[in-house]
């Protein structure tokens, strides 16, 4: 049990059932109503005082921020595999813990981004809205028609991130076996070629097991490596699914990104909006030098709603849904509420952020 004073400041959503885990441990304190996202000076003024801290992107937790909790803190946990929100290293020079929740969401966010391919390929959200203004298949046939996935033979360019490079099931995996389920078995040419580029993997933390796992991670989805010129310039559909590494890829998507990319390419960003200058992708996509995108996440999220990204017709743009499953939302509540009672036990946590 963790010291019965402690107090653990809880800004986000937690299941139920981890909530009350924790309760039963601690005296917890809930944002009062939790708009997200969090208003900064609440959550300056809620953190006064805290032994343990439970968070989610976007609440930055900085060297402000760990002043104004105070030097009791002992502990942050994190409902999200993004560490971005953190800066880890002052909460080390601190001795404050910092628990993470990887690899619980990898398979929920794979999903999602098969679902968001399709949508934003064969432009469901404009079938939806006609359908619901009862406009008919008409309508729907004189607009813009894009391919089928299933013939074009499409080359898969995914940049996939420290956690889902080599974790099973990958997006490239699952989006072949999509192929064989609907009849695409058998000879080798009718595969998607999944081209997988090394530079987003991570080259600061586990960097020798990553280097290792490169070419593994890519063989077990039956991919190539390829730089990230090829990467860009040869691939149909672009997916972003790598983490912020910090700051580091912050913008990586930028003008000069775009440029190298196929008029006919989509563009899919699943893990962070900060990874796009999302003016260049603006211009690119009414330009024509890409042909689409779908988008889950965003920056800032939620967009303002008479952002220009939003009128766009060749832009699919959902809330930021990709752990939002029973399974993976009730996994990663559950490991980060083991991660912050180990850490006001003083014990190592069992979901360390590297
Ligand atoms: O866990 C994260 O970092 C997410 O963005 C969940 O969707």
């Amino acid at each position: 049990m963790a010291d019965i004073m402690s107090t653990v400041l809880v800004t986000c959503p937690l299941t139920p059932e981890e909530q009350q885990r924790l309760q039963a441990s601690c005296d917890v304190r809930l944002v009062p109503g939790s708009p997200r996202p969090l208003a900064r000076e609440v959550f300056l003024k809620h953190v006064r005082g805290v032994h343990g801290l439970i968070v989610m992107p976007p609440d930055r937790v900085d060297a402000e921020l760990l002043d104004a909790a105070g030097p009791q803190l002992k502990v942050v946990g994190t409902i999200s595999v993004g560490l971005e929100h953190i800066d880890l290293e002052e909460c080390r020079r601190r001795s404050i813990l910092v628990g993470y929740t990887p690899g619980v969401l990898t398979t929920a966010v794979a999903e999602l981004t098969v679902a968001l391919l399709l949508m934003t390929i064969r432009h469901l959200q404009d079938g939806q809205f006609i359908g619901a203004n009862r406009l008919g298949i008409g309508t729907l046939l004189s607009q813009r028609m894009r391919e089928d996935i299933y013939d074009c033979r499409s080359t898969l360019g995914a940049l996939w991130s420290l956690g889902s490079a080599w974790k099973r099931p990958t997006v490239a995996e699952r989006r072949r076996n999509q192929r064989q389920c609907s009849g695409h078995r058998g000879a080798g040419q009718d595969r998607p070629r999944c081209r997988h580029s090394p530079e987003s993997l991570s080259t600061c933390a586990h960097r020798l097991l990553q280097q290792q796992h490169r070419k593994a991670g890519a063989d077990l989805v039956g991919a190539e490596l390829v730089s990230w010129e090829e990467l860009l310039s040869q691939s149909d559909i672009v997916i972003a699914t790598c983490s912020m590494k910090g700051t580091q890829n912050y913008n990586l998507f930028n003008a000069a990104t775009f440029a190298r990319m196929r008029s006919s390419s989509i563009f899919i960003n699943v893990t962070r909006g900060a990874l796009v200058d999302q003016e260049a992708l603006l211009s690119a996509l009414t330009s024509g030098q890409i042909a689409a995108a779908g988008l889950d996440v965003t920056n800032p999220e939620p967009l303002p709603t008479d952002h220009p990204l939003l009128q766009l017709p060749n832009v699919t743009v959902l809330p930021h849904l990709g752990s939002a499953t029973r399974r993976a939302r009730t996994t990663m509540s559950h490991v980060t509420v083991n991660n912050v009672l180990a850490g006001l036990q003083g014990q190592m946590l069992p979901s360390p952020a590297p």
